[in-house]
């Protein structure tokens, strides 16, 4: 078990990968991301999770300089928009993702989505494996993909996947897909952790938090740990960044982890990845 905020796992390439970080989605680029960027990197992450549909690269770029930490200590992972998909754009793409952050590698670089009407995404993945081989980025992976995108993806691939990072929270705990990427060395990343706040009355978990003396958001995200998938959960507040990270001195017994997973329903709050083409 992770037993701290610089805990990580090993991706099949060898590249160390925090099993906690900060998600910024909807964080408004300027002022707000760079004061989450430096409110979680001072209280010890390590790891910060951006794309360039966030439009707020800019500002976690300097978040990170602000912060003071040095390059190798961080781990960065920023992820190709749906309209960039293709070879030479994925490229470029990641070019400017670069250019906007400020930095001259990333350690993860996902597909954002499958786009499946558009059918691209091995083009996309030979240019990915480029930018891996150049050390643009040190590892690779996507987003969204289901197993039968996943088996496509891997039959042409030189590279496997590093990571898949998925919607899972407990109405979703994608129990098959975990497990088909367990078999495969790629690791499982969670996002929207916290279903975006939707899951945090649950009795289920009010009593499990009361039980450990810990909040709702601090026992899912144990939950995440404890079932090896990889947790993101986004917050513009310094209170709630240091509390969502404060979840190395409690464990959840068998039936605590028993419970939570019966709250799976299969529940999706974003798009199902084979309908989702937008561009
Ligand atoms: N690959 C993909 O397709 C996707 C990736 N992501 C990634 O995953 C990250 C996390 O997912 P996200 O959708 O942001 O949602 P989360 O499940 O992380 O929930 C974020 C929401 O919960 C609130 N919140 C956070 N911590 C607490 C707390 N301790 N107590 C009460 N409320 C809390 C936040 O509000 P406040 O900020 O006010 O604290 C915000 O409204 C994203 O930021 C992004 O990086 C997200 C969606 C899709
Ligand atoms: O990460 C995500 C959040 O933003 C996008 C839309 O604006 C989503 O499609 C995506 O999954």
């Amino acid at each position: 078990m992770p037993k701290n905020l610089q805990a990580t796992t090993t991706l099949h390439n060898g590249v160390k990968m925090p099993w906690l970080g900060l998600g910024v989605f909807l964080v408004e680029d300027g002022q707000e991301v760079i004061d989450s960027v430096k409110a979680a990197i001072k209280n010890g992450y390590k790891s910060i999770d951006t794309a360039a549909i966030y439009k707020n690269e800019e500002g976690v770029g300097q978040g990170i300089r602000e912060s003071g930490i040095a390059r190798e200590d961080l781990f960065v992972t920023s992820k190709l928009w749906n309209g960039d998909q293709g070879y030479e754009s994925t490229l470029a793409a990641c070019e400017t993702s670069l250019k906007k952050l400020g930095l001259d590698y990333l350690d993860l670089y996902l597909i954002h989505w499958p786009v499946p009407s558009q059918g691209k995404y091995k083009d996309t993945w030979r240019a990915l494996e480029e930018l891996y081989k150049d050390g643009k980025v040190k590892a690779i992976g996507v987003s969204n993909f289901k197993e039968h995108h996943l088996e496509e993806l891997i039959k042409d691939a030189e590279v496997v996947p590093m990571v898949n990072q998925v919607e899972f929270h407990p109405n979703l705990s994608q129990k098959e897909l975990h497990e088909y990427c367990k078999k495969k060395g790629i690791q499982l990343e969670a996002w929207s952790p916290l279903k975006q706040g939707q899951l945090l009355d649950d009795p289920t978990l009010i009593k499990i938090a009361e039980k450990h003396g810990k909040t709702t958001a601090q026992v899912i995200i144990r939950w995440d740990l404890q079932s090896e998938v990889v947790t993101i959960p986004k917050s513009t507040k310094a209170h709630r960044i240091i509390a969502n990270a404060d979840v190395f001195d409690f464990e959840l017994t068998a039936e605590d982890m028993d419970a939570i997973n019966a709250l799976n329903k299969d529940e999706r709050i974003g798009p199902d990845p084979d309908e989702f083409k937008k561009v």
